[in-house]
């Protein structure tokens, strides 16, 4: 997209209850009209509750914004960074209000969410689109969005860095407990979601070299779907990084399934994985010996959320130490120098102060602007939601 002379930015991400009080209010915020069971609710209820009824997401964006304020003012930028929140206060209606009361016209967008998919890219295009709507400010507020980030070098590499240190520290463990060569499992995770939002979400088939590095066709098993393929990526490229991970296996598993039982999601499941792993290996005559150890990278993740440390942390680490496995699950991206230097790069690339478009892997540089019907979600009333940063968007975009 041609360069344009944005005069504010929004860091755009989930919101999390801030107390008890808040946990049910904001959980009915993110499942309304998506046909969650209750019981479902009120077993995530149980895992904000057991931290206090706070959601760790608000402390990690408040860290975020203020690296990412201080880098910008580094590089000389001045353009004022906002907040707002899909499902909690800070709400992105308000601060919409807020950035065109002081006099802002030109927004774009950094989500805390790098691939594709309806709950990752096209929601936050219809939040915007949405408060845009709701406030009166369409046609006046042009609000725009970065590309998803997935491949920017900037958020491979802080990943890169987890797996080394990782990797490093289970070895040690394995050693001192008399089982230096114990065989490893790598597990790159991240959130499941319907298996048709992930079909949905973006140019399909897959990329050629992707194709040829799975063996898988479109259309075809683990990893066919573009939310899938994107992952794979991004597991290669942390993996050619990481030389110490040479000869270590590895797989792409999901977590935090939610929804309908009879609606199909991406599987498998990390605690499944775990487990049948952990089975398949201590079967007599298998090569490479019983598992020891896995190395969790939650590659789908920018901070350590409650997606993060409940699932992840708490579960699946469980799991593991049931079956007497090792366990380490490396950081996500967090306010690792990298990953802020990287997105305040791509901002640079949209205020047209910074040539090329930075990407590893097969993918390339990701649109800025999506195209018509990407990820679209048919309301269970039957409409569409308004959207910006879109090719068929309706609103917030004065001047297409
Ligand atoms: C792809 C994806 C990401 C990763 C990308 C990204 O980061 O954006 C993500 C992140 C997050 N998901 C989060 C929390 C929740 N997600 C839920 C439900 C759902 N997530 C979905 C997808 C994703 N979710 C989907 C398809 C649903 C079904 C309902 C629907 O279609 O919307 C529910 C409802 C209860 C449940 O069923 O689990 C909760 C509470 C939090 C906040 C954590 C905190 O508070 O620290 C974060 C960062
Ligand atoms: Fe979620």
């Amino acid at each position: 997209m041609a360069p344009k002379a944005y005069d504010a930015l929004l860091l755009a991400s989930f919101g999390g209850p801030e107390g008890q009080d808040d946990v049910i209010p904001f959980l009915r915020n993110v499942t309304a009209g998506r046909g969650i069971p209750d019981e479902r609710l009120e077993e995530v209820a149980t895992h904000y509750r057991a931290n206090g009824g706070v959601s760790p997401i608000n402390a990690q964006n408040r860290a975020l914004m203020a690296a990412l304020e201080a880098e910008l003012a580094a590089r000389g930028i001045e353009i004022p960074l906002y907040w707002g929140n899909r499902n909690w206060a800070p709400y992105i209606p308000e601060t919409l209000e807020q950035i065109h009361a002081d006099g802002h016209r030109r927004l774009l967008t950094v989500a805390t969410s790098a691939y594709s998919s309806y709950s990752s890219c096209r929601q936050y295009r219809e939040d915007l689109g949405m408060a845009l709507r709701s406030t009166g400010l369409e046609g006046r507020l042009e609000a725009d969005k970065i590309r998803q980030y997935f491949n920017h070098p900037g958020f491979v590499e802080p990943f890169a860095e987890g797996l080394r240190a990782g990797l490093a520290e289970i070895r040690a463990e394995l050693a001192g407990a008399g089982n230096p060569e114990g065989r490893l499992h790598v597990f790159f995770a991240t959130h499941s979601i319907p298996t048709s939002d992930a079909e949905a979400a973006g140019p399909r088939p897959l990329a050629a070299e992707l194709q040829e590095q799975t063996g898988l066709a479109p259309g075809e098993g683990n990893g066919a779907d573009v939310y899938s393929a994107q992952h794979l990526d991004v597991a290669e490229q942390i993996l050619q990084l990481v030389p110490e991970a040479a000869g270590v296996d590895w797989s792409l598993v999901y977590q935090s399934r939610s929804g309908a039982p009879h609606v199909p999601w991406l599987e498998p499941d990390i605690n499944d994985a775990i487990e049948e792993l952990a089975a398949e290996t201590r079967t007599e005559g298998n090569d490479g010996g019983a598992l020891a150890g896995v190395v969790v990278v939650p590659l789908g993740f920018v901070s350590d959320h409650m997606e993060v440390v409940w699932d992840l942390d708490t579960e699946a680490k469980e799991t593991a130490e049931n079956l007497g496995l090792a366990f380490r699950r490396t950081p996500t991206p967090g306010t690792h120098p990298a990953f802020i230097s990287g997105l305040v790069d791509i901002v640079e690339e949209r205020l047209g102060r910074r040539p090329g478009r930075a990407a590893v892997g097969c993918f390339g540089a990701w649109n800025d602007v999506c195209a018509p019907n990407c990820c679209v979600k048919v309301m269970r009333d039957g409409t569409v939601r308004p959207t910006v940063a879109a090719f068929d968007a309706e609103v917030g975009a004065p001047t297409r």
